[in-house]
């Protein structure tokens, strides 16, 4: 049986794997794991934030600096991941958009956009594992990458219409970057959430596994379609397709967020919020 040897879980763990591999470390927080296997060259990054790694301010920053170490450390491809069995990101944590603080809730916000434009915008292959529900902000993660390949009964969606928020122009670009144009516009009008079979049979996931492991392998396949490409052709290509969005919201930084804190602080926003965070406590009870 091939293995590979984990530096992480000690020398003496063996994983099962097709070749001879070290991962190693790169860079680990408490809420976030990078490890990149030494022998493809390609890093996981574990989001691990429980119970259903909503993305808070701490998150999201741990997830951008991640971003960052990967490319510094001239790793070929990132995959994106979990450490929960069930949730992928259960997107934006509501606790820093209800009831807010002024200060935090800038933060919050202002993390999120660059944590979307490093990884929307990043040079190297970017590819999602999504092995749990991906609702909203985690949905924005996976489509915000270059390939998805997710496991059965789950879901993902943009769902904020549900919630009564209305998704930013650069979450709908994400969508519209992955989805046909009419599909996007009914799913986003409704708060779809897919199954992950409508999901495949729409685009928004290109695959489907029945383990974590499966699909890490199958994003380490897709990463492994550029190995004999020039990395700076596709990047400048990657980056042609998606300069549009990304300078629309780089120009537009202060008025997104002034947006932002506008309708997340209107009074009827806040109860639409309350009482879906009151609901989703009922059911988690
Ligand atoms: C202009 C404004 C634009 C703002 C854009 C916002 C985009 C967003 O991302 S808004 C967030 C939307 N997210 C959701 O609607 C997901 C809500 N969560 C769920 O549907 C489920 O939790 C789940 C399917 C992800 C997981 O279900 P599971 O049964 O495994 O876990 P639960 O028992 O439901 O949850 C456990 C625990 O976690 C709390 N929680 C869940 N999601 C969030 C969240 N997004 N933020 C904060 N906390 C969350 C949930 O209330 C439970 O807490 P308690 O154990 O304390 O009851």
């Amino acid at each position: 049986m091939n293995i590979i040897r984990s530096a992480r879980f000690g020398a003496s763990t063996l994983i099962p794997k097709n070749c001879w591999s070290v991962v190693r470390s790169i860079s680990s927080t408490e809420l976030t794991k990078l490890e990149v296997n030494d022998k493809t060259g390609i890093a996981v990054l574990t989001l691990n934030r429980p119970p259903v790694n909503s993305l808070n301010l701490e998150l999201l920053t741990d997830i951008r600096n991640s971003i960052k170490d990967a490319e510094s450390n001239k790793c070929r491809g990132l995959i994106l991941t979990s450490s929960s069995n069930s949730v992928f990101s259960a997107g934006l944590d509501f606790l820093e958009m209800y009831q807010p603080k002024e200060e935090r809730l800038k933060s919050f916000w202002t993390a999120l956009q660059s944590t979307w434009m490093t990884l929307y915008g990043s040079k190297i292959p970017t590819a999602a594992a999504i092995n749990g529900h991906a609702p909203a902000g985690g949905c924005l993660l996976a489509t915000s990458c270059e390939y998805r390949v997710m496991l059965p009964k789950f879901t993902i969606g943009l769902n904020e219409t549900l919630i009564g928020i209305v998704a930013p122009n650069w979450f709908m670009n994400s969508y519209l970057n992955v989805l046909p144009r009419r599909v996007a516009e009914l799913a986003l009008t409704q708060g779809k959430m897919f199954t992950t079979a409508e999901a495949q049979q729409v685009g928004l996931v290109d695959d489907v596994v029945n383990t974590k492991e499966e699909a890490i392998a199958k994003c380490e396949e897709f990463i492994g379609l550029f190995k004999k490409i020039n990395p700076y052709a596709r990047a400048l290509t990657k980056q042609q397709f998606r300069i549009n969005h990304l300078q629309e919201l780089e120009q537009n930084r202060e008025q997104d967020l002034q947006a932002f804190i506008a309708a997340i602080t209107n009074p009827s926003t806040q109860a639409a919020m309350g009482a879906y965070l009151e609901n989703l406590k009922k059911r988690s009870k």
